[in-house]
């Protein structure tokens, strides 16, 4: 089980597309580290080179304090399930996953030990004997993983493991994820995955990367709560947040913004009195947004569109064409709400406030 510090890691491909650089992450024993970002921003790239599977352009990976940039990937101690199983289909479940230890010429009695635990803790004893092809999407990834365990890796690394099954499996197999990392709490997992449920309900930390870096590393909870950008405040948490374009009128523990089209509202971000009149956006997710008859208000706009999904009702208010709507997430069935002109306000603890993009928790 092992540590990971990646140092002023860079890719570039063919000598001329760069696709990440200045990656530094530190990665602690026992961490489920989930890396996120939109398609095409590096994630598979930043796995592969932990694997092996891709040249590090520039800058260094250490596993337990040791340089593996020119160690060859079956000799770093990690094993990587794919999306796609990569099962092999003409041998039974007990064959594929006791494969990696034949190679390794390990004895009969150690491979069968070591099945059988992961078969154990994967749920597969019953289907040992069966070929890939007669097993469902999600028992196929278990065997995928369990292949993986027999071989007790320093380092699991998992490519968006879940994407090929549907959902209700997806949701299972998640759950089995969550349960495997707590019966193997000293591994080191590293989990890539375009699926904000998968990321935040899986990671200890999740990596968001963009613009060929990381944009921010943190609990899920910091990411929610406390993003450091514009990119992840609007990248974490569905439907994205509000953005709402102001002045600040207000500066100090708090900062009192004026939003364009009318509504001010209070944050509980610190400002500075430079920051007065400074040209801000203002961040409220749509979970904040309440309603409210008061006179004082954030937004006030009229309903164009509901989503009423029982348990909450989305409100997806009239913008002008090329805007983004702003969307308010209320609790309960609201069918009457469309229509409707309505003001909405948020507590100052759940507003954001970036200035040049960047949160102002962080910068006061
Ligand atoms: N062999 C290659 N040669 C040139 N460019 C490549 C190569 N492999 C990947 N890329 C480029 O590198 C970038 C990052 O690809 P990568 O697959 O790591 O992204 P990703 O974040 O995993 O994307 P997705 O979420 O769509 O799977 C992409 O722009 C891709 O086109």
């Amino acid at each position: 089980m092992a540590n990971l510090r990646l140092s002023n890691v860079a890719k570039t491909y063919g000598g001329k597309v760069e696709v990440l650089k200045n990656i530094n992450l530190d990665i602690q024993q026992g961490e489920l580290i989930v890396f996120v970002g939109p398609s095409g921003c590096g994630k598979s790239t930043l796995l592969r080179m932990v694997a092996g599977l891709e040249k590090i352009t520039d800058g260094v990976l250490e596993i337990d304090g040791m340089v593996v940039n020119d160690v060859p990937p079956s000799q770093r101690g990690i094993a990587m399930v794919f999306q796609s199983y990569a099962l092999y289909p003409h041998m039974t479940v007990r064959e594929n996953m006791s494969f990696a230890l034949k190679l390794a010429k390990k004895s009969r009695s150690e491979i069968d030990q070591a099945v059988m635990h992961a078969a154990k803790i994967l749920q597969l004893e019953d289907y040992l004997d069966r070929l890939p092809k007669a097993l469902s999407g999600g028992q196929r990834q278990r065997v995928a993983i369990g292949r993986s365990i027999v071989r007790d890796p320093k380092v699991y690394l998992f490519d968006e493991p879940l994407s090929n099954l549907d959902a209700s499996l997806r949701v299972a197999t998640r759950l089995e994820i969550a349960q495997l990392k707590e019966t193997m709490p000293d591994s080191t997992m590293i989990y890539v995955t375009h699926d904000q449920v998968e990321a935040m309900t899986l990671a200890s930390r999740i990596v968001v990367l963009a613009n060929k870096g990381i944009a921010q590393v943190g609990t899920p909870i910091e990411l929610y709560e406390r993003p450091e950008n514009e990119f992840v405040a609007q990248f974490i948490g569905s439907p994205a947040m509000n953005l709402r374009a102001g002045v600040i009128v207000g500066a100090g523990k708090q900062t009192v913004v004026d939003l364009d089209g009318g509504g001010q509202v209070v944050s509980d971000a610190p400002s500075r009195e430079a920051d007065l009149g400074a040209k801000v956006n203002v961040g409220i997710r749509p979970e904040d947004f309440q309603p409210t008859d008061a006179d004082s208000y954030a937004y006030q706009g009229r309903v164009a569109i509901t989503e009423d999904l029982g348990e909450v009702t989305l409100l997806y208010f009239e913008a002008p064409i090329g805007e983004p709507a702003v969307i308010c997430k209320i609790q309960g069935s609201h069918p009457d709400m469309r229509g409707k002109s309505q003001k909405l306000m948020a507590d100052p603890s759940k507003v954001q406030v970036f200035l040049e993009g960047r949160s102002l928790h962080y910068q006061n």
